[in-house]
């Protein structure tokens, strides 16, 4: 038995039954080379809320498809080992009637959406077994989500987080034991993201579900789960209760995983001021602890028995790029998608902005905003309905997508659409190819080392693991060396290692395009990116400023449903102005001057991540 299943053994109250049960449990997928899973052994008891970390690939998503029977009955492949799930024997049971007792929301949840409206699908599972009530349940999972005004809409008009929405309201309709969400943010706006976590934070408390979250963002297990189960290529490393695992933040960025930010800046701190962190002490994991400990500090110091913390130093505000000539411009653009009726409805309305050479632009927003339409219609993908729109010197409604191919790379939200040849190598070089590129070899195998892509190089895109993806179509997007970028979502499903290497790739970007445009809901990345942040509200623009100014514009953040992320937003707490945008900032504020011969800049995540 694994360290973690005894763990959870020994918590193991009087009298329950688990919920799950895993034993000895191996798995290698039809035609892979090795095991996606190794020796699992674990429990989980009822009315656990319990989150699955691990690298991307470590085999998080292949256990959680062990308890909803798509392994074996699915995945056909070499499966060992015992599984129980609700007093059922997984492996003797279908996926339809495990259904009933485990809810999934998968990754790619858009293949889960079957029934042409948001309602159809609410009331699809429970239609499909014949319960009489199948309407109120439908409509009760769409109001417990917030999302019954979208009930009439069609799918296919869905933005990606209204679709992630629709998909939890088709598996709670069940009115299921256990909940499994794979990434529940991965796709939605910081709004929507705490508003799923309080939903299953509620699911958990006041119906006793029992919830499982494959998450890499470790500030929503830190204020929401109860365990952490770690994976690490196809084991389980351990089990623990959600404070010591989060604490363990050495061995956690060895494994790629980012710790809370709050955590880590307790930890530098204490680094940078010369204090021995004690082992059996465990660091704060919310915002709250955080805070709680900074001010106690402060105290502290008056003493000059512990921790010293300065009082926060004021930083200037960083200049925005000046204007030079503009790659991008949009006249009173207008776009709307057609409806079945074949009426247009209005999603980008009478946008007149313009992007320049150096700029770093991060397009923010609510699910639905237009921010994806948006790079779609710079693409040349969608054609504005009314206004001009200008890219690179051709306006895009004359322009032939070849033409603007030349020029404007697109990286989508969904990293399936991406692959057409049967290996990643082959899709890189496909693009680089396209572009007459000399010497591709070499410049292929420099992408695929620094997305960490040279092991899975000849595996079928199509077949890796949600993370693999998206660092692939990032090396694919590179791989077309346009004058604008764009990407969707280019952080979604990353583990922290890869999302450090996203951020400094794109750093480094500069010299290769002249313009980027991400839309994304990681605000982290938005204040360590970007220098110029595009807030999108009901397809208009609702602010355009700078990284750091965002954070202050609290009325727009509330109307958008934007967060700030959690170091800048326990900077707002400790008084510190302009708030930090980074670990490392914040260090600088709190503890003193960097160039000060105490300071020891070992802050932030990327010393204790990068070199890995
Ligand atoms: N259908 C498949 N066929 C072959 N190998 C697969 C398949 N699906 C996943 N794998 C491989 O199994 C391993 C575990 O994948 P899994 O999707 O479980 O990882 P994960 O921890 O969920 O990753 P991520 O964080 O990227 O979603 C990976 O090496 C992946 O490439
Ligand atoms: N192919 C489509 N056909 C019809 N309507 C669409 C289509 N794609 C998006 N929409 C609608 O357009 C609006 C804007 O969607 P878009 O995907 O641009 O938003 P977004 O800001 O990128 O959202 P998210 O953050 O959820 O990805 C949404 O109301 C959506 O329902």
């Amino acid at each position: 038995m694994s360290a973690g299943s005894k763990e959870a053994n020994e918590q193991r109250p009087e009298g329950l039954t688990p919920i799950i049960a895993m034993q000895d449990v191996q798995f290698q997928y039809p035609g892979a080379e090795g095991t996606a899973l190794r020796n699992i052994n674990l429990i989980i008891q009822p009315g656990e809320f319990i989150a699955i970390a691990g690298t991307n690939g470590s085999g998080k998503s292949t256990l959680c498809k062990c308890l909803n029977g798509l392994i074996p009955n699915y995945y056909v492949g070499d499966l060992s080992g015992s599984v129980q799930v609700a007093g059922l024997t997984a492996a003797e049971e279908t996926v339809s009637s495990l259904s009933r007792k485990v809810a999934y929301v998968f990754q790619d949840f858009e293949n889960q959406l079957v029934r042409p409206t948001v309602y159809d699908e609410a009331c699809f599972a429970p239609l499909n077994y014949g319960y009489a009530d199948y309407r109120e349940r439908g409509q009760r999972a769409l109001a417990m989500l917030g999302i019954d005004h979208l009930k009439e809409q069609w799918i296919w008009q869905l933005s990606g987080g209204q679709k992630h929405l629709t998909a939890l309201a088709g598996a709670l309709s069940l009115d299921p034991d256990i909940i499994i969400v794979d990434e529940p943010v991965a796709q939605l706006d910081p709004y929507h993201a705490k508003l799923i976590y309080e939903k299953l934070k509620l699911l958990n408390e006041q119906f006793g579900k029992t919830i499982i979250v494959i998450e890499h963002h470790t500030e929503f297990i830190a204020d929401y789960c109860h365990k952490v189960i770690l994976m690490d290529s196809g084991t389980i490393r351990w089990v623990k209760p959600v404070q010591a695992a989060l604490s363990a933040v050495d061995e956690l960025a060895a494994l790629h995983i980012l710790p809370p930010q709050v955590t880590l800046a307790v930890r530098d701190a204490e680094t940078a001021a010369g204090q021995v962190h004690l082992r059996d002490r465990l660091f704060p994991i919310t915002i709250e602890d955080a805070a709680a400990y900074f001010s106690e500090a402060k105290i502290l110091s008056q003493t000059n028995n512990a921790l010293v913390i300065n009082e926060p130093i004021r930083k200037s505000v960083r200049e925005s790029v000046p204007a030079s000539n503009p790659l991008v411009t949009f006249t009173n653009v207008s776009y709307g998608y057609k409806t079945i009726t074949r009426e247009r409805y209005p999603v980008i309305q009478d946008m007149s902005i313009r992007f320049y050479e150096g700029d770093r632009i991060a397009l923010v927003g609510n699910n639905g905003a237009g921010k994806s339409t948006l790079l779609k219609l710079i693409s040349g993908i969608r054609r504005p309905s009314a206004g001009q729109l200008d890219v690179c010197g051709y306006l895009t409604k004359q322009a032939s997508p070849e033409q603007l191919a030349d020029f404007v790379a697109y990286v989508y939200q969904n990293p399936e659409e991406m692959f057409i040849e049967d290996s990643v190598r082959k899709d890189v070089e496909y693009f680089l190819k396209s572009r007459n590129s000399p010497d591709y070899s070499s410049f292929v195998d420099e992408i695929l080392h620094r997305m960490r892509l040279t092991d899975l190089q000849d595996r079928d895109g199509r077949l890796l693991s949600g993370g693999q993806q998206r660092r692939a179509t990032l090396a694919i997007g590179l791989a077309m060396r346009p004058t604008v970028m764009l990407l969707d979502e280019p952080t979604a499903s990353l583990d922290a290692s890869s999302r450090r290497e996203m951020t400094d790739m794109l750093a480094q970007l500069d010299g290769q395009v002249k313009t980027t445009v991400i839309a994304t809901h990681d605000m982290q990345l938005v204040a360590e990116w970007a220098n110029r942040v595009i807030v999108m509200h009901n397809g208009a623009v609702a602010l355009d400023t700078d990284q750091r100014s965002l954070f202050s514009h609290v009325a727009v953040l509330e109307k958008t449903g934007l967060l700030a992320p959690q170091i800048t937003q326990l900077s707002q707490r400790l008084g510190i102005d302009p708030p930090s945008l980074s670990v490392a900032e914040f260090i600088a504020s709190v503890v003193g001057d960097p160039s000060s011969p105490h300071y020891v800049n070992r802050s932030k995540e990327s010393a204790a991540i990068g070199s890995h």
